[in-house]
């Protein structure tokens, strides 16, 4: 679990409140950039407590907005804040806020989503991977069509450790739909339990910290919001390919309700099909009845690991995509059949 920080180790000068500013500012919430803001700034402090221990730290916020979870930030003490905004409209704001905080403020006008975060921070904050964390955190409440693209992105960087974990294991705490945050870190049984809890779960220690009411925010959103922190593991729990990891379990939880070798069958050409599924689940040790919710972290390694052996021995069969084959069988199946008269159309 994140050790909680303190907050208040440094006091800003009195300013405009939240509230004030997106009046003075005429920061109206965009609807169709899905804007919700916090101007509760006992809620920013508890996001913010939830990153640990920000003394002096070096923290990079994405989406600031108005700046309500900023100033939590720079309360905490920390030594370098780096603010990344989508929006032009922030920006005059987010410099008011930076003049408060001499010297600590530096405001990117920028998609994070896009953003090459290998240069974000200096370099001699970078740790080796087996050690501690670097004192380098990530927080953020951004729209949610953009956390939930920006954690695979993110997944994908802790498996390579490049962007944000260029410099280690680059700590994160961002928020999510409230169900997005439960699927993060679901258990191996529950009904929440998806491609995203796997992916999550073998990179990192998930911690579904607390969850926010929609009424929290101005404009208030239709759903709750969840605060979830990461830590990425030393050792990932399945130690093969993020791009392999990746099919193995998408193609897992393809047929979410059916047995586990349903799914699994999908990697593999119709020529051979399911023998080559007997084989990789016989390899596994993994019993094909079982649902793909049901299965546990090490079957899901086993898998991947059966799998790699067999694309190791086929290099074809990686490339292997199931849609495609469907694809091009729903060609050939409409370009052989002849053309149908108007009576059999009506059947
Ligand atoms: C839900 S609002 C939250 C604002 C503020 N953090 C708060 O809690 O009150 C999301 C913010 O993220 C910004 N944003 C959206 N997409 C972004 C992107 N791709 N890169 C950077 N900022 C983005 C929006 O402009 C907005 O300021």
């Amino acid at each position: 679990m994140a050790a909680p920080g303190k907050v208040a180790a440094f006091r800003l000068p009195p300013l405009p409140t939240i509230g004030e500013i997106i009046k003075l500012f005429r920061l109206k919430a965009l609807k169709q950039l899905s804007q919700n803001f916090l101007l509760d700034l006992r809620l920013t402090d508890k996001i913010v407590k939830q990153a640990g221990e920000l003394k002096n730290a070096h923290v990079c916020e994405v989406g600031p907005g108005p700046g309500g979870i900023t100033r939590s930030i720079l309360s905490a003490g920390v030594e370098q804040l780096l603010l990344i905004e989508k929006d032009a409209r922030f920006i005059p704001g987010l410099q008011m806020l930076s003049e408060a905080a001499p010297g600590k403020v530096r405001i990117v006008h920028g998609d994070i989503l896009t953003y090459k975060m290998e240069k974000a921070f200096p370099k001699h904050l970078i740790k080796s991977w087996e050690d501690e964390p670097p004192d380098i955190h990530i927080i953020g409440n951004l729209p949610f069509s953009v956390s939930t693209p920006l954690i695979i992105k993110w997944l994908e960087n802790v498996s390579k450790r490049d962007g944000p974990f260029f410099y280690g294991r680059t700590q994160m705490t961002l928020t999510f739909q409230k169900e997005v945050g439960e699927r993060l870190t679901a258990n191996p049984g529950s009904n929440q339990r998806s491609r995203l809890s796997v992916m999550a779960q073998h990179l990192c220690t998930v911690e579904n910290c607390f969850v926010i009411p929609g009424q929290a925010f101005v404009p208030k959103p239709e759903v709750d919001v969840a605060v979830v922190h990461f830590t990425p593991l030393v050792q990932p729990k399945i130690q093969q390919p993020f791009e392999l990891v990746e099919k193995v379990v998408q193609s897992a939880f393809q047929f979410r309700r059916k047995y586990c070798f349903r799914g699994i069958e999908t990697l593999f050409p119709e020529n051979g099909r399911l023998k080559r599924t007997e084989q990789l689940m016989m390899t596994a040790n993994v019993d094909p009845t079982l649902r793909p919710f049901q299965l546990s972290m090490s079957q899901f390694r086993n898998l991947c690991n059966a799998y790699r052996k067999m694309c190791d021995e086929d290099p074809s069969l990686f490339v292997f995509n199931y849609r495609e084959e469907l694809r091009q069988k729903k060609m050939t199946r409409s370009t052989d059949q002849p053309e149908q008269t108007e009576e059999e159309n009506q059947l």
